[in-house]
């Protein structure tokens, strides 16, 4: 399998370095350590979004670490989430939060898997106790793309809503993608639109909608990225926490894993996952407040530390309030941005948003 991820992941001499050192120690250690090493197994989701990451995910780890050299190391466990049994709902109906990843930590927790892949925007501020976030991998475009129905066409760039006519149907499952087209544009009429993204293009071919918004991640992952009618600029449409990251999580006490997968994390995508999940775990909204969140790293000063820049927007699901506001600082104070937004926009924005 080719990694979905671009090469400029290929690793550092240092990440190497601290690669086979972990993976020296653990081939020396295997016999005593706390498990089995090999095989790994590894716990996903089964869409195909979920399988291109994780497969990508473990050509990636075979690059960083020499006695995972092949992909017979690891064992693939397909499992099945309530936000993937459920269709027919919105998630807010049915417990919104963690439903694509509570069957995954029960499989971590338990034993039956060492670690799992996860899209990070689908995974909960809060994980269970004896869970941890073990690695972030660099970020994929996080924006948003609006895919137009058969009959409609991109026309002013300048104003990406303007190929939607009067009325239009968007297909969304997303209160954070409604509230912001509503916002900009209330004669809009939206419809529940679940499932994979390949079954949400299907439904939008057979004009169940007129248009829909899914992740520029997602779709590039997918190789469909031609798909996107125009692709919206976070100015426009502030991303969901997390979107186009994609996350590890093992258990805490899992040393060697941790010690592994620590050494090729994504240094940037530590930080901005960071800001963008104390954001949105400070305003803790319920499933049906829409909140987005984007961080980046931006250099002030040639040959200076980058600045972490952070945006934070709540709204009403109608559109008829919608607050952004954005704050800067150095990256290793990531969470305590994140935070100090989340608390500027709470203590701003009417409380009846955040209530279940
Ligand atoms: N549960 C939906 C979901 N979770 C992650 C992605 C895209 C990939 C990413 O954000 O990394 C998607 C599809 C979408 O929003 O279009």
């Amino acid at each position: 399998m080719d990694s979905a991820y671009p090469s400029s992941t290929a690793p550092s001499p240092a990440l190497q370095k601290v690669a086979a050192e972990a993976a020296a120690r653990q081939k020396k250690t295997s016999g005593h350590s706390s498990r089995r090493l090999l095989p790994l197994r590894v716990g996903t989701r089964g869409s195909p979004l979920a399988l291109v990451q994780t497969r990508a995910f473990l050509t990636m780890l075979t690059r960083f670490c020499p006695v995972l050299r092949d992909m017979g190391a690891f064992q693939e466990h397909q499992i099945n989430t309530t936000g993937d049994q459920v269709q027919d709902r919105r998630l807010a109906e049915i417990g919104g939060k963690g439903l694509f990843a509570k069957e995954i930590h029960e499989a971590l927790s338990d034993g039956r898997i060492d670690f799992a892949v996860h899209s990070l925007k689908d995974l909960e501020t809060t994980l269970p106790p004896g869970l941890v976030l073990a690695c972030t991998l660099r970020r994929e475009d996080a924006r948003d793309a609006l895919i137009l129905g058969p009959t409609l066409a991109p026309t002013d760039p300048d104003d990406p809503y303007s190929a939607l006519p009067q009325g239009a149907m968007v297909g969304c499952a997303s209160v954070r993608r409604q509230a912001q087209m509503l916002h900009v544009r209330p004669d809009l009429k939206f419809g529940l639109l679940r499932g994979n993204v390949q079954t949400r293009l299907d439904k939008l071919v057979a004009r169940q909608c007129d248009a829909t918004l899914l992740a520029l991640a997602g779709l590039r992952r997918l190789g469909m990225e031609e798909r996107a009618s125009l692709v919206l600029s976070p100015t426009v449409m502030v991303p969901a926490a997390g979107q186009g990251i994609v996350g590890v999580t093992v258990r805490e006490d899992d040393v060697e894993l941790r010690e592994l997968l620590a050494a090729i994390e994504d240094y940037e995508a530590r930080a901005v996952a960071t800001a963008e999940r104390a954001l949105l775990a400070e305003l803790d909204g319920s499933c049906r407040t829409p909140i987005g969140g984007y961080a980046q790293l931006i250099p002030v000063v040639a040959g200076e530390a980058p600045k972490l820049h952070l945006t934070g927007l709540v709204a009403r699901e109608d559109g008829s309030f919608l607050l952004k506001r954005d704050i800067s600082g150095a990256p290793e104070d990531a969470a305590r941005l994140g935070r100090e937004l989340g608390e500027s926009l709470r203590a701003d924005s009417p409380s009846d948003i955040f209530e279940e």
